[in-house]
């Protein structure tokens, strides 16, 4: 079977201020809520954003501006997918429920799957997500390698 697939071959940089998007399935809340919490200092210093009803939480929790966007089952996960698309989120922190089936599942692995292609840092549990927020990349702007959409769409046209 011949593979077709876009070349790694562009840079896109990712600024000092990320744009961290923020999702927890309803099993992992409380979780992300108390990882938030202690990265909160850290959190502050960059833009947030994230599904409906997490953001909210987050927001509540911690007193600090997170964008709220549609929730999760209401197409959340897909506007998630647009920004990571767009080059517009430069870190996703999801916590998504191994236990739990969603009724959109669809769109948790199509999220997942937009992150894995663009090179989008992900976190999907909290050692991971300490990882990330303990990376000296968090702080200063970083070049990470992306598909070029250009010559993807060319070899095509
Ligand atoms: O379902 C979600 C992610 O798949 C999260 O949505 P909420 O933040 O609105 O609960």
């Amino acid at each position: 079977m011949s593979e077709s697939r876009p070349r790694q071959a562009r840079r896109r940089r990712l600024p000092e201020r990320k744009r961290i998007a923020l999702i927890a399935h309803d099993g992992k809340k409380e979780e992300l809520l108390a990882w938030a919490e202690r990265w909160r200092d850290t959190l502050a210093q960059h833009e947030l954003l994230g599904t409906g009803t997490t953001a909210r939480r987050v927001a509540d929790r911690l007193g600090l501006a997170v964008e709220g966007l549609m929730s999760g089952p209401l197409g959340g996960d897909q506007q998630i997918g647009a920004r990571i698309t767009e080059q517009r989120l430069d870190l996703l922190v999801f916590f998504w429920d191994p236990f739990a089936p969603q009724p959109h599942d669809p769109d948790v692995k199509a999220l997942l799957r937009l992150a894995a292609l663009w090179n989008v840092p992900v976190a999907c549990n909290m050692a991971s997500a300490d990882f990330l927020l303990s990376s000296p990349h968090l702080a200063e702007a970083v070049d990470i390698e992306i598909p070029d959409a250009d010559d993807w769409i060319s070899s095509r046209s």
